[in-house]
């Protein structure tokens, strides 16, 4: 799924309505009518909550007013409340402003005496400003927001959290609603998708709205949200007649003494992903954690007991990983550096090894091209230095990708992969269950399996991190967030991959 501008979104709108011969007003009933649908889902008219409606002189004041009319015919205990402000109001403001029936309750704003009291069970809707806001909240409106995230009501944003900017940087004193929740339209902002965005925008939904598929699909936009119908196109059926030749033998590079356990569940999650076959070269120490936890695996180790310090024969595996538990040892180092410089298959770079790799520049340097690095944000930091924002920190992605040719998986909730092209994919599956120790360890194991397999570094990054935050939603449907552990996930790989393979094209679900 693309993610586009409030910019390309404002055309795209444009686009549809023209193409479609409708007005932007209908266009604007049509918005309406999806939230209402989810509205109504999430909360009933039943149970009587007061409904708190406020309205910017825009559009988003806009799609405001037509919801009021529409809960109103639905029951709802509806109350308006119109920005007064010193510019016009638009014009399918004002239309909805004319078709609101006259039994609904509404009140200007026009200072702070004016602000209604806002019962804790009130449902508040924001929809003072949305794409359209061009600068930052001040004055007035600012009183106004500040006195809406202070009430204990559920906030729900409609299409933007009134104050963020959809692809801009804000600056920390801006004031922005802190929504509960955010309905969004047809796609998701970019601004959804950043740690920090996190406390304005709540829980988001993004619902359909028929904006022209031709125009979206034709719009230049290097960001891009992973849905569940791009992993599934990506996916292959094994072959009838193939063989553990056919699906590739990957080479695990892991563990020191007391980290074996990060071996083990990234060779049982390569397993998992339908790697042919699969070595694991670890310190002598490992020998039978490694022949007991994981019989399928064969292991070659290191002559020394506790930390790997030679690099063993490379020259006949399909994609090799490193990193998961490898410790930071000097003689590592030095496997690490001989690694970078003599491999020829593609390699998968993960914790440790890309801090070692951090403290030295020549290793940044002699990354192999095409190489996949998946770190965490703080060993990100170390990679590529400090960010003073999420925007910053995309800048220092892009970078770093274009300047080592590289793919960078760059952690987190909402996962961004990186490009040596400079574009950005971003994960849509994952919980935060999966913030525990070893979870990583698990992606290093699927990735490096898909590549053995002979996926693209793109497409295995992409499916990679999606069959992973789906196999830990998985876990979590069914033992929630607080007892997953990284070996569950290993375990609820096939669910995950059975998901993915069972996506109807036509259906648009799986
Ligand atoms: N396809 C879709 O997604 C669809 C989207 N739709 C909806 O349209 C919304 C976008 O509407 P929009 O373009 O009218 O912009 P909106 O956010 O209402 O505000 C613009 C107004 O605010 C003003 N202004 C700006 N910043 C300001 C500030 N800091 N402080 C004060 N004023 C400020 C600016 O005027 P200015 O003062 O700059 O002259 C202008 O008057 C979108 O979010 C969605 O809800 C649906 O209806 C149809 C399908
Ligand atoms: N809040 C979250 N929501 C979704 N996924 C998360 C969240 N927190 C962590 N994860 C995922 O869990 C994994 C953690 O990896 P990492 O920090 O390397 O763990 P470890 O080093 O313990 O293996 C990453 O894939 C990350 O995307
Ligand atoms: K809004």
């Amino acid at each position: 799924m693309k993610i586009l501008t409030a910019a390309q979104t404002r055309l795209a709108d444009a686009y549809t309505a023209e193409q479609e011969n409708i007005t932007s007003l209908e266009l604007m009933e049509r918005a309406v009518k999806a939230f209402l649908a989810w509205f109504e889902d999430k909360f009933t008219s039943k149970t009587g909550r007061p409904v708190l409606i406020f309205c910017g002189p825009g559009n988003n004041g806009g799609d405001g007013l037509a919801i009021a009319r529409l809960l109103h015919q639905h029951n709802y205990n509806v109350q308006v409340f119109i920005l007064s402000t010193n510019g016009s109001y638009a014009p399918d403001f004002k239309a909805n402003l004319n078709r609101l029936p006259e039994e609904i309750v509404r009140k200007h704003l026009q200072q702070a005496s004016d602000f209604p009291e806002i019962p804790a069970n009130a449902l508040v809707l924001d929809t003072l400003f949305g794409t359209g806001l061009n600068r930052p909240l001040s004055g007035f409106i600012t009183d106004l927001v500040q006195y809406i995230n202070q009430s204990l009501a559920t906030v729900i944003a409609v299409d933007m959290p009134t104050g963020l900017f959809a692809d801009a940087p804000n600056a920390p004193e801006d004031i922005i609603i802190e929504a509960d929740f955010t309905l969004s339209f047809e796609l998701p902002k970019l601004a959804f998708l950043l740690p920090s965005k996190a406390l304005y925008v709540g829980e988001w939904t993004v619902v359909p709205i028929g904006l022209s598929v031709k125009f979206i699909s034709q719009a230049p936009s290097s960001y891009f949200y992973i849905s569940p119908d791009v992993a599934a196109a990506i996916l292959k059926p094994r072959p009838k007649y193939g063989h553990k030749g056919s699906f590739g033998h990957a080479l695990l590079i892991s563990g020191s003494y007391g980290k074996m356990g990060a071996t083990v569940l990234s060779s049982r999650a390569c397993l998992r992903s339908g790697v042919g076959l699969l070595t694991v070269y670890c310190p002598s120490a490992g020998y039978f954690i490694l022949q007991t936890a994981v019989p399928e695996a064969m292991t070659v180790t290191d002559p020394k007991e506790q930390y790997t310090s030679q690099l063993p024969d490379i020259s006949t595996y399909n994609a090799i990983g490193i990193g998961p538990g490898l410790g930071k040892a000097s003689a590592t180092h030095q496997l690490v550096k001989q690694l970078l410089e003599t491999t020829k298959a593609p390699l998968v770079i993960d914790a440790d090894a890309l801090n070692i790799i951090s403290e030295d520049e020549n290793l940044k340097k002699s990354i192999p091209p095409d190489s996949i690095l998946t770190p965490h944000p703080k060993e990100f930091e170390r990679l590529a230095g400090i960010a003073q924002n999420d925007y910053h920190r995309l800048e220092l992605l892009k970078e770093f990708c274009q300047e080592h040719s590289c793919y960078v998986v760059l952690k987190g909730a909402h996962t961004c992969i990186g490009t040596p092209v400079g574009t950005f994919y971003f994960n849509s599956t994952g919980n935060p269950g999966m913030a525990t120790g070893g979870t990583g360890d698990v992606l290093t194991g699927i990735i490096t399996a898909l590549v053995a397999q002979h996926y693209s570094p793109l497409e295995s990054c992409i499916v990679g991190v999606y069959l992973h935050g789906l196999a830990g939603d998985l876990v979590k449907a069914e033992i929630g967030e607080q007892a997953l552990l990284a070996s569950d996930m290993v375990s609820y790989l096939g669910k995950a991959f059975l998901e993915v393979q069972s996506y109807d094209h036509k259906k648009k679900k799986f």
